[in-house]
């Protein structure tokens, strides 16, 4: 066993590890990582993701950056360019965003949940509770400038919807830090401290340690530890972090996978990380009905698989299990999802995707595992994409009522009560989201954190959050990102709406048409595919009245301090993407990172834990439909495509259409010695099913 530093990723030196030892920092300040092999397969702890970073990809990692962190001195929140505070991020975000329903035409509310899901797998939102429940950061309704974890939001006396409330202030706390652990010193920047493992491998549903997973295994079967109530499958309730639920009636708060932390750090400056991080797949309605979808998905292959091959132990069936569950989920997060959301072709062409029925032998050991600042920062956008609201439907589409979402936050009790949870899986592939727009929902704007704070703001909250992890200016990300850096505000309307009166306004006339010819972007094509002309306005666009004009006033005239969040907030989508250029950039880098850095990414066949071939296209017919059907509560039928919405061309089927993995691929010769096997196909052996890749298929390169 090596023990790595947590922050640098190198073997610790003996001196380091004495210092760290007398100040009881061993624990979350080094990995433990056991040799990497050749052999193995996933680890539940995220180390040897990559041999040549055996540490990386375990807990915790540090964040990666596309550009060098910027903050103020001794890593206070980046100043403007003139040495004041940066602009209130309340006062920016009612500038460029404004509160509204608009709703999309394209997705439903399953893709939001399966999206945040895929957030919280590499992101822990334990800064949550350190202001959500309660705060010293604004005083006296002011913000509190005295103790340096507070980063509160001030709220202008003009403010277009607390004006009249008195709300001068929202509270805020910046994220903990590898500095306040005590692991590295303050004149390194500021770097988040961030738990979970930071590549795709449902470490919601498997959690991150060896020590969660011994407590979640039931090491029979291949099983995890579950209970069956009225016919349905759950993890034990008896997890305590659900603030919100209503007692005594909502009971239940699931323990997924996320791990009890339970190292001795430093407990007298946050108690939130002594408590642990057992919470995240109990945050959000979709978060939690996502992570029992995987939870149970992961029971069921289990089974299967005991049935397809009596003679492996609980150890093959549980790792068989894990391996294909992790593998269908990456498949359709980027074949599903990441596809519709930049565009097949523009995920084709940057190398998220690729277009084969063989391997794609693309890890690079040069690429470190981890989920960079700006993907976590940027994919906020996705925020306008959230609705506030969850419709509950009935098997039949019967709309049945709405549960508002931010009042479900923490609060997963409310599944097992009035079948909750089957009607809010009905709402998912029924309802549609909310518009990627330049709206966000009034409850997302104004109250993210439900009873438990009087105002708060996410989108201003996502600004801050830049500042909060030391993004550098937009313009830098401008360079990078191909598109020329701004000398003046006029320079970004490039990329931002300067000026929509025009569009709004024809939009106004009666049969008057918009014109194609000046419709360059996907937003305007939207509004010809979805809307009569000369019969909607579209609230934003009245709102984003010359945005450019209006950032450059708050910003003082100062290019360099103009944010990476507000320009993603602001910037028009990329054609045939619903992001705009730079969080599209953002997201590339991102994903394909993702599949680079890690050995074990579902579509390598280059490792001895790879999938056979067969297994790989087999993997590749998964879909949340199928999903939904095999474990969704009560789904008969369903779309093909679940995250869109139903239409002519997406008509609700039953699910014996819905196509599905065939488990024969995996059987395992070695139980049927002598013995006729009922599940292989007659052409088993001619055809070399279940034959480990030799290195001599396809071997798709760039
Ligand atoms: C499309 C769905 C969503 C996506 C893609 C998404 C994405 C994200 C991302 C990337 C983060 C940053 C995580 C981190 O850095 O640790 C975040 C934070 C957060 N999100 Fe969402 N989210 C979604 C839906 C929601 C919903 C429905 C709510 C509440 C009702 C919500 C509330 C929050 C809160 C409170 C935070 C943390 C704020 C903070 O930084 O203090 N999100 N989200």
């Amino acid at each position: 066993q090596v023990i790595y530093d947590a922050y640098f990723g190198k073997p610790i030196k003996d001196d380091r590890n004495k210092q760290l030892q007398s100040l009881n920092l061993t624990g979350p300040c080094t990995i433990k990582v056991e040799p990497c092999q050749k052999e193995e397969g996933r680890r539940i702890d995220g180390t040897c993701t990559n041999p040549k970073y055996p540490s990386r990809g375990g807990s915790p990692t540090p964040l990666l950056r596309m550009r060098p962190a910027k903050f103020g001195l001794g890593n206070t929140l980046r100043p403007a360019m003139n040495g004041s505070e940066l602009p209130s991020s309340r006062l920016l975000r009612t500038k460029i965003l404004s509160d509204g329903f608009p709703e999309d035409h394209e997705f439903n509310t399953l893709a939001t949940h399966v999206f945040v899901f895929s957030t919280v797998d590499v992101a822990d939102l334990t800064v949550l509770l350190r202001y959500a429940v309660v705060s010293d950061c604004c005083l006296g309704n002011r913000p509190n400038r005295v103790n340096p974890l507070c980063i509160p939001i001030p709220v202008t006396q003009d403010d277009p919807y607390l004006r009249r409330t008195g709300i001068r202030c929202m509270n805020l706390t910046r994220f903990s830090t590898y500095q306040e652990m005590g692991c590295i010193p303050n004149s390194l920047p500021a770097e988040r401290y961030n738990l979970p493992t930071p590549v795709q491998d449902l470490s919601i549903v498997y959690g991150y340690s060896d020590l969660r997973e011994r407590q979640i295994r039931t090491y029979q079967g291949g099983l995890l530890k579950s209970e069956m109530k009225d016919g349905v499958e759950r993890p034990p309730g008896t997890s305590a972090i659900c603030i919100n639920n209503r007692r005594p009636v909502e009971n239940a708060c699931y323990e997924f996978g996320k791990q009890l932390f339970s190292v001795t750090i430093k407990c007298n400056i946050c108690i939130y990380t002594c408590l642990g991080d057992f919470y995240d797949g109990n945050v959000l309605s979709g978060i939690y009905l996502t992570a029992m979808w995987f939870y149970r998905e992961h029971n069921r292959l289990a089974r299967k698989l005991a049935m397809i091959n009596p003679c492996w132990d609980d150890q093959e069936l549980f790792e068989t299990a894990r391996k294909i569950n992790i593998a269908q989920w990456q498949y359709i997060l980027y074949y599903e999802l990441m596809s519709d959301i930049l565009g097949r072709k523009n995920a084709i062409e940057t190398g998220v995707l690729y277009e084969t029925n063989g391997y794609v032998n693309d890890f690079d050991e040069r690429h470190k595992p981890g989920v960079y600042h700006e993907y976590l920062i940027g994919t906020r956008w996705f925020h306008t994409f959230q609705d506030g609201r969850t419709d509950l439907y009935s098997r039949k589409g019967k709309y049945l009522g709405t549960r508002t979402t931010v009042d479900d936050e923490f609060r997963s009790g409310i599944l097992e009560v009035n079948n909750t949870e089957a009607d809010l899986t009905q709402g998912a592939f029924r309802q549609r989201a909310a518009k990627f727009d330049y709206t966000i929902e009034p409850d997302l704007a104004e109250r993210v954190l439900g009873e438990l704070q009087s105002a708060s703001d996410l989108s201003a909250i996502d600004i801050m959050r830049g500042r909060d992890q030391g993004l550098p200016p937009y313009n830098e990300y401008r360079k990078i990102c191909g598109m020329p850096v701004a000398h003046k505000f006029k320079d970004f309307e490039d990329a931002i709406y300067a000026d929509v009166c025009f569009r709004s306004f024809l939009s106004l006339l009666p049969g008057r048409q918009i014109s194609k010819k000046n419709n360059d972007d996907k937003t305007n094509e939207a509004y010809l595919e979805n809307n009569e002309a000369g019969t909607y306005l579209y609230p934003s666009d009245v709102f984003v009245l010359q945005k450019v004009e209006q950032l450059r006033r708050i910003y003082d005239d100062e290019v360099d301090d103009m944010e990476l969040m507000v320009a993603i907030y602001s910037e028009r989508l990329l054609h045939g993407a619903w992001v705009g250029p730079t969080l599209f950039c953002i997201m590339v880098e991102n994903l394909v990172n993702w599949r680079k850095s890690d050995r074990f990414f579902f579509e390598h066949g280059d490792t001895h834990a790879a999938l056979t071939l067969p297994q790989l296209n087999e993997v590749r017919q998964a879909s949340m439909a199928r999903i939904l059907c095999d474990n969704g509560d009560g789904v008969e039928k369903i779309q093909p495509k679940a995250m869109l919405n139903v239409s002519k061309k997406n008509k609700i089927t039953p699910c014996e259409h819905i196509p599905s993995i065939d488990l024969q691929k995996w059987v395992d010769p070695k139980c049927y010695e002598g013995k006729k096997n009922p599940y292989l196909p007659e052409d088993y052996w001619s055809t070399g099913y279940n034959v480990p890749w030799s290195g001599q298929l396809y071997d798709y390169k760039k």
